[in-house]
This record gives structure tokens, C-alpha cells and sequence, in this order.
């Protein structure tokens, strides 16, 4: 394996049932690449990621994490730094003030009550204040979570991963919850940030202009399988229809 491959898939495979999610699914990708992974509803986007979160495990197939496979990482700190995912829900704690979801990005070092109600160590606050900065959130610290609008919520978890610093980023269709402006908004900085901290992003997206836009390389799923895997700027409008019409070309 190169030393520049963070990821490794090979031959992949997962059914549920009887049901085909993924089906000797391959790929590798490189440190520091931005890739949209796009597709049809039901194409195996979200069970990819699960698998790369180690939520599921694959039925059969090969998956490296920095040439090792993902049991390797079964330690929680280790897997922290290594992995972070950004959902759709955000994952926030509504009812707590921002600064301690914000924190909560160093749950592996701290434990999980310690990083949500600890807030006596200087630096970390100082960290997480700066963190807010970042996405544009500066004057938010106090604010209760639940009254922030769905898109600045949305910069609090990116916050969060700013503060968990993992070298891998998964996001499970980040902004299908937003407005389109809120949507530009919050790729436009995930993809920004990840870019200065050379981090690796692997985003499901269902909108393929977004995924053109910030991305620098698309993988296109179909029914399980790899429909195809090109830089953004190599891919056709053509390619793009067929991939999202209903019935095969015949
Ligand atoms: N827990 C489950 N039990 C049974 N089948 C499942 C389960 N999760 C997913 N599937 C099936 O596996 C296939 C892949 O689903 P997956 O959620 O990975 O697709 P997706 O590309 O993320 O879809 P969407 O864009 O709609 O979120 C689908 O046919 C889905 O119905």
C-alpha cells in the first residue's frame, strides 16, 4: 500500500438479509482527498460510511485504515483521532450551552461527563472559543444548543470535529436539513477547514452540484455496486443521468 492511502477497500461486501448493500466494493483513497459520495436512494452510501465508522461490519472483504484493519483501532482515543463523523442530526446535545458540545470533540481524552461538564481547564476553553471563531460562531459560547437554527447547529458539530482533530471525516448527508444557503454555507467550511488541516473527507451527498462544487473526486454508488470514480471536473452530465435513472439503459 502507498504511504500516501489513508483508506484501503477491497471487495467489499454487505448484505442485510437478503438484501444487497454492497457488493465487492473497491476503492483506495489518498490522504488529504475530499470525496462526495453520491448515487441513487438505497445505493449503499450510508452503509459504506457505517462500515468506515466500524458501525457495521462488513460480511466479507478488506478494509485498511493506514495500511491496518479497523480492528486495530478498537481503542476509543486511538479511533478518535483517527476517525470523526458529522451527521445529519449533528449529534448535539440540545439542552446544554455550545462551548460544552464543543468540547465534547475531546470525549475520547476527557470521557464523556468530564468533556461535557468540565469546563475548568483553560486551554481547553480558550481551544473551543477559538474553535467557535472559526465557523463563525464567536459570540455563541452560552447559548443554549436547542435555540441555535438548524445551520449554526450545524457549525457546532464542525466546531466539535475541530476541537477532535481526527484525520478522517465521514458525513452522512451533512446538510440535507438545510436551506440551499445554509447548505453552501456549512460545506463550503467544512471543506475549507479540512483543507487547512489536511484532513481526509469522505461526504454522502444527494445533491450532485454541491458535490461538484466542494469535491474533488466523486464515487458514484449504484445498487451496491461501483458505478463510477472520477475527479469532480472529469465527470459528465451524461454519466450523472444514468446514474440516477430509474431503469438501466438498455
Ligand atoms: N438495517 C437494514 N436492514 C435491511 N436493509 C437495509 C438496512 N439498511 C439499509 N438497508 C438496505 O440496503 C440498501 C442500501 O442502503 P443505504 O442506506 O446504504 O443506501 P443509501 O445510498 O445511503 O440510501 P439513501 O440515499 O436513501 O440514504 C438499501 O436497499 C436499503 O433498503
Amino acid at each position: 500500500m502507498s504511504e500516501k492511502n489513508i483508506i484501503e477497500i477491497n471487495q467489499i461486501s454487505k448484505n442485510y438479509e437478503r438484501k444487497i448493500a454492497l457488493s465487492s466494493l473497491s476503492f483506495v483513497v489518498e490522504k488529504g482527498e475530499l470525496i462526495a459520495l453520491i448515487g441513487p436512494s438505497g445505493a449503499g452510501k450510508t452503509t459504506l460510511l457505517n462500515l468506515l465508522a466500524s458501525i457495521l461490519e462488513a460480511d466479507s472483504g478488506e478494509l485498511l485504515v493506514d495500511g491496518k484493519p479497523m480492528s486495530q483501532f478498537s481503542d476509543q482515543k486511538k479511533r478518535a483521532k483517527k476517525i470523526g463523523i458529522i451527521r445529519q442530526q449533528f449529534d448535539l446535545v440540545g439542552q446544554l450551552p455550545v462551548i460544552h458540545n464543543v468540547l465534547a470533540g475531546r470525549l475520547a481524552d476527557w470521557g464523556f461527563f468530564k468533556s461535557l461538564f468540565n469546563l475548568f481547564i483553560p486551554q481547553e476553553r480558550q481551544e473551543a472559543t477559538t474553535a467557535l471563531k472559526r465557523v463563525g460562531l464567536p459570540d455563541k459560547l452560552y447559548e443554549r444548543t436547542s435555540n441555535l437554527s438548524g445551520g449554526e447547529q450545524q457549525r457546532v458539530a464542525l466546531a466539535r470535529l475541530l476541537m477532535q482533530k481526527p484525520e478522517i471525516i465521514l458525513a452522512d448527508e451533512p446538510v440535507a436539513s438545510l436551506d440551499p444557503a445554509r447548505a453552501d454555507d456549512v460545506l463550503d467550511m467544512l471543506t475549507k477547514l479540512a483543507k487547512e488541516e489536511h484532513q481526509t473527507v469522505i461526504a454522502s451527498l444527494h445533491s450532485v452540484d454541491y458535490a461538484r462544487k466542494y469535491f474533488t473526486r466523486l464515487i458514484a454508488l449504484k445498487n451496491g455496486k461501483l458505478f463510477f470514480d472520477l475527479p469532480a471536473d472529469q465527470v459528465t452530465d451524461k454519466q450523472l443521468e444514468e446514474l440516477y435513472q430509474l431503469k438501466e439503459l438498455s
